[in-house]
């Protein structure tokens, strides 16, 4: 069983603190997305399960040995970069069988796993060109066949496509979850700042921040169900809107009331104690749309509107000065700067967070 277990796992560079203790169990084949803000530690993560960095302090376990000791190269991962660090002098086939011939392989043994990963990647007309006579897709096709031939148990993928256009990086994308179908039983670990990316491709995201997880689970579960404000802003795009509100009144539903004294009631249990306090209401652009009668959340005045054809976002001044929501809306959109509209939402796609930040629905 190839799968990893970070126990405590903690950074430091100096006085700099970087990660303060993740615990994270990994399932052998499992395809595990890492996203965060810049800087949050994601890569210094990926780069310690590598052996590319020191662990600080506590346990890396892959495929139930401690390798917190054990060089990059006898962990039996394979990492792809951004950039592709290709050997610009060799052919596509001599890239992709380097580290075999070094590893001491036989001729036929390196001839199988390269034509093989040749197959997967689609780099079979290619093998006798140089990288210069590559596309980026094609370069980072050929980064990530040397990795395949490696025949890795876990495989690490930096940021992968960021170097790519937009439609190499959904091409490219796509090779990967057919490569991720193509090895079942091969862990799979993926930084990404990409939300398309980390939707579309994870078993499980893990959601960082300031060198701590702040939640981990199926794309849909982040999404769904955020466990706290900074995951809730941070999965979805254009962001949730979040509003500052006072809870009126708690139990099995709850009324809460938002800065400018609208009133909304919430399918959501609080503690009857709670009443009084300080919460966070929050929508998602794409749950609200546009009423005519009395059944509405709350009023906005249209300040922006923006018509991307497929969907047309809106931003309007709604309860709370200074913070306008942002309405998206499916396909194209009558609407112009001035408009007062009513939006309202479905019920069971609200959100209402406590004073510290935790989610209230179960
Ligand atoms: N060698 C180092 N010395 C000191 N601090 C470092 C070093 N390497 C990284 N850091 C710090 O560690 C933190 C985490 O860096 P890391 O590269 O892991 O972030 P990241 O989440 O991958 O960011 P990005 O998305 O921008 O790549 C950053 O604040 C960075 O400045």
């Amino acid at each position: 069983m190839t799968g990893l277990v970070l126990k405590d796992i903690r950074k430091t560079y100096g006085q700099v603190k970087v990660l303060h203790g993740i615990d994270l169990e990994i399932a052998e084949g499992e395809f595990v997305v890492f996203v965060g803000p810049s800087g949050c530690g994601k890569s210094t993560l990926l780069r310690m399960i590598a052996g590319l960095e020191d662990i600080t302090s506590g346990e890396m376990i892959i495929d139930g040995q401690v390798v917190n000791d054990v060089p990059p190269s006898r962990r039996g991962i394979a990492m792809v970069f951004q950039s592709y660090a290709l050997y610009p002098h060799m052919t596509v086939y001599d890239n992709m069988a380097f580290g075999m011939r070094i590893a001491g392989e036989s001729r036929e043994e390196i001839e199988r796993r390269v034509k093989n990963a040749a197959e997967i990647l689609q780099l079979t007309p290619y093998l006798d060109r140089l990288p210069k006579a590559l596309s980026g897709g094609q370069r980072q096709r050929v980064a990530i066949g040397r990795a395949i031939c490696r025949n890795p148990k876990v495989f690490l993928f930096d940021e992968p496509l960021s170097n790519l256009d937009a439609a190499l990086r959904v091409a490219t994308r796509i090779e990967i979850a057919k490569l991720n179908e193509s090895m079942p039983d091969t862990t799979m670990i993926y930084v990404t700042h990409d939300q398309v990316e980390a939707m579309t491709l994870a078993d499980r995201i893990v959601v960082l921040s300031a060198g701590r997880i702040e939640q981990v689970g199926p794309p849909l579960e982040l999404y769904d169900r955020p466990a706290n404000l900074f995951v809730a802003r941070f999965i979805g795009s254009p962001a949730m809107n979040i509003m500052p509100a006072t809870i009126a009144s708690g139990g099995s539903r709850t009324t809460i009331t938002l800065l400018d004294g609208t009133s909304v009631s919430v399918d959501i249990a609080t503690p009857e104690t709670d009443a009084g306090k300080k919460a966070s209401f929050g929508v998602r652009p794409e749950d609200l749309s546009i009423v005519t009668g009395d059944d509405y959340l709350f009023e906005g005045t249209v300040s922006i509107v923006e018509q991307l054809g497929e969907v047309t976002l809106i931003y309007a001044d709604g309860p709370v000065e200074g913070e306008p929501i942002t309405v998206k809306l499916p396909g194209t959109v009558a609407i112009s700067k001035g408009d007062r509209l009513r939006f309202a939402a479905d019920r069971m796609k609200l959100h209402l967070f406590n004073a510290d930040g935790h989610t209230y629905r179960k």
